[in-house]
Parts: structure tokens; sequence; C-alpha cells
């Protein structure tokens, strides 16, 4: 269930009596342009409200947002949309990998492309933020790629299983942290359907990544793992709470529903 927030309450009551101005003040104040005396008395209650608010969500948004879920629960559609609607807002951090590029990829686009010995001396210098071995090479995100993401005035987003979870909460020099944002399936039913329905993937395959599913749902509920979890059970109303979690809201979007096995 949806919870009402504070910003759009004050948005809908506030604004309208004082005008479309105080939003304008508070954002010229963001930037620098204007310093709280020059607020007139009269609005001064609203402005300072508003203007922490504006702010908090300001920070909100350059914080990095990590996305993990099970496999097929949603994320790159969510993902795609999201790049689609606000194609300056948002970037991926390019990873490392010591596996051979393939044709057409191009160093620092695609991938950095390294050698399993630099790949270990930046593991051995706390340089990645999360990193994993998949048939037998190495995949990892270095915190510079993050910060360069930053950098370039975008917010960076992640997208990460629960291993990849556990290791970011666990970096050094990662500040502030980052948002954590848990999409869930609604029951493993339909993420054994979604599954089927992208029809790359074998019976047994399939069956691999329910069971892993499972445990990165369990691992969603360990209190204070994730900032906020949404439920992708209708794609549009679950990208309305994903683009506003996105967009800097970090208030709780769901209630996550007892998992339904079936
Ligand atoms: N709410 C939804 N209802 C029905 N189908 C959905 C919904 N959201 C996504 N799908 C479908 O589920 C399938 C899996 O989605 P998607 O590829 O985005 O998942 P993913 O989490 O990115 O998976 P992976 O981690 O394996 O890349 C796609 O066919 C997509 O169209």
């Amino acid at each position: 269930m949806a919870r009402v927030t504070m910003v759009p309450y004050l948005l809908d009551t506030i604004v309208p009596y004082f005008g479309e101005d105080i939003l304008r003040i508070c954002f010229l104040r963001e930037a620098g342009v204007l310093m709280d005396e020059g607020v007139d008395s009269q609005i001064q209650p609203a402005y300072l409200i508003l203007s922490r608010l504006v702010a908090r969500r300001h920070v909100a948004f350059r914080l990095l947002l990590v996305i993990s879920g099970p496999s097929g629960t949603g994320k790159s559609t969510l993902l795609s949309r999201l790049f689609l609607a606000h194609p300056d807002k948002f970037g991926f951090s390019v990873s490392h990998t010591t596996r051979t590029p393939r044709q057409g990829e191009v160093d620092g686009k695609h991938y950095y492309f390294v050698s399993r010995d630099t790949f270990q001396n930046l593991i051995q210098d706390g340089a990645f933020i999360e990193h994993a071995q998949f048939s037998n090479n190495y995949y990892g995100t270095s915190i510079q790629t993050v910060k360069d993401v930053a950098a370039s005035g975008r917010r960076c987003i992640l997208d990460n299983d629960s291993q990849g979870v556990r290791q970011i909460k666990t970096t050094k020099g990662l500040e502030p942290n980052p948002i954590y944002l848990f999409i869930s399936p609604p029951n493993m039913k339909s993420l054994r359907e979604r599954l089927k329905g992208q029809g790359s993937e074998s019976e047994s395959s399939i069956r691999t990544r329910l069971n892993t599913a499972v445990k990165e749902i369990d691992y969603s509920r360990t209190p204070g793992v994730h900032d906020i979890i949404i439920v992708n059970d209708n794609l549009d109303r679950a990208y309305v709470a994903f683009e506003r979690v996105a967009l800097g809201d970090s208030s709780p979007v769901d209630d996550l529903p007892p998992l339904d096995n079936n």
C-alpha cells in the first residue's frame, strides 16, 4: 500500500496558498542566488519548511542508488523506462572486467578491460565497491567510476545481486551512504512466468534462478538491509514508485506482502 508522504502534502497545500513563487525562491536559495534575509517575512515559515524539503530531496537525488532483486523481477524494464523518460539525469558506472572484449566493445565505454593481475591489485587496494567472478572472469565496480558518474552531474545507479549489495554495505570511502532499493516480484509464480517469458532460459536454468530468487528475497527481509522495497506486481504502478525514488524521494513506497512461494 502506498503511503502519503509529507512532500506532496506540502506541495498541494502550501504552494497553492503562497503561489508558485515559494518554490522558485527555494530553488534560488539552493542554487546560492538568494540568501535567507532576502525572503519576505510573511512567507518565512512555509519557505523554511519547503527549502529544507527541497534540500533533502536534492541530497537524496545525488546519493548512489543501489537496485537489486531476483533475476526476472523487472529491474531492466524499469531502468529502461527511467532512462527513456530522463535521458540526462541518470548514469551507470563503467565496470571493470578481465574477460576479453567482444566485437564492437570499447574500453572505457562498455567496460574497462584489464588483466587478472591488474584486477587483483585493484582488489588489494580496496578500489572496488563490489566484485564477483563469473565463468572464470572477474567483474567489478570501482569507487572511482561511481564518482565519475556523480561528477558528470548524473545520479549513479547500480544494478546488483544480493552478494553485491552485501559487499557495497561493507565498502569504506563510499560516504554518504547509498539508497538501497529492492525490486520484489509479487510471488514466485509470476517470477517463473516472467523468466519463461524472457524466452532465453532452459527449464533447469529457470529452476536455478528461482532457487536463487528465494535466497535473495529472504535476504531482502533482513531488517535494515533495504531502505525501500517496491513490489513489481503491476508495471505501471511499480514504475511510478520507482521513478519517485530515483528522482530523490526516499520515503517508504511499499509494505512487503508475505512471500507467496507458489
Ligand atoms: N509488472 C510486470 N508484469 C508482467 N511482466 C513484467 C513486469 N515487469 C517486468 N515484466 C517482464 O518480466 C520479464 C523480466 O523483466 P526484466 O528483464 O526487466 O527483469 P530483470 O530483473 O532485469 O532480470 P535480469 O536480472 O535477469 O536481467 C520481461 O519479459 C518483462 O517484460
